[in-house]
């Protein structure tokens, strides 16, 4: 099975999660495309879904599912979304797509994460992928100075303007043997908006598509 065979098991076990009348957090990225393009096909009755993502919106009014604004809803039953890493401990690494802060802010505003990946995400910790940093475009210079002292590597990614008008840094190099602390520490640099170790607000329901079937497991 190719890893895109290994998302698909992931994103479809993730409708077992759906239940009609909820109100659904989606993420964004390859994996989450395939649970929307799922969803589109189930026709669930839910009450409607709140994007993390301008493209994730897209999406889901291209395929006529109804989206809420996150204002507009209280906390949220359940957000499933893909991850970069994923450890041993439920905490993730997220942002490849750039979408980390509103990922986030959906994340914490839901009761119940499922996490969906191909298996090749499941590590047993935290920090090859580059950690992506959103850094509003005044600071960046400021902020990847301040990511050297903590010991990361930082490169800006080229081209890219996230959906609240920032950059990325991606940071190489940081230490995550600790990943709440660093989360705390980099958010608390001024400039930067949030960053994509997701060890505060951890996964709930890890959902891994492997050659010999999804396998489920639970915070
Ligand atoms: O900003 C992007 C998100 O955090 C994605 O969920 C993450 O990068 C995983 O993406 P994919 O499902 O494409 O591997």
């Amino acid at each position: 099975m190719d890893s895109n065979a290994l998302k698909q098991i992931a994103a479809e076990a993730a409708l077992g999660y759906i239940k009609p009348g909820m109100v659904v957090g989606v993420g964004t990225g390859s994996t989450t495309n395939l649970f929307i393009d799922a969803l589109g096909k189930a026709k669930i009755h839910v009450e409607g879904y709140v994007a993390s993502s301008v493209a994730t919106e897209t999406r889901l009014k291209g395929l006529g599912l109804p989206v809420l604004n996150l204002n507009d809803t209280g906390d949220i039953p359940i957000y499933v979304d893909g991850a970069d890493e994923v450890d041993p401990h439920f905490r993730l690494i997220k942002g490849g797509g750039g979408a980390l802060t509103r990922e986030k802010i959906v994340a914490s505003a839901a009761r119940l994460f499922v996490c969906i990946a191909d298996g090749s995400k499941d590590k047993p910790m935290l920090g090859k992928f580059p950690l992506p940093v959103e850094v509003i475009p005044f600071a960046r210079s400021f902020v990847a100075r301040q990511l050297v002292k903590l010991g990361g590597n930082p490169s800006l990614r080229a081209g890219v303007t996230t959906d609240n008008g920032n950059v990325i840094l991606d940071v190489t190099g940081l230490d995550l043997t600790d990943p709440v602390t660093m989360e705390s520490r980099i958010n608390l640099i001024p400039g930067v908006l949030d960053n994509g170790i997701f060890a505060q607000r951890r996964a709930d329901v890890l959902l891994f598509g492997t050659p010999q079937g999804v396998v489920e497991r639970r915070a």
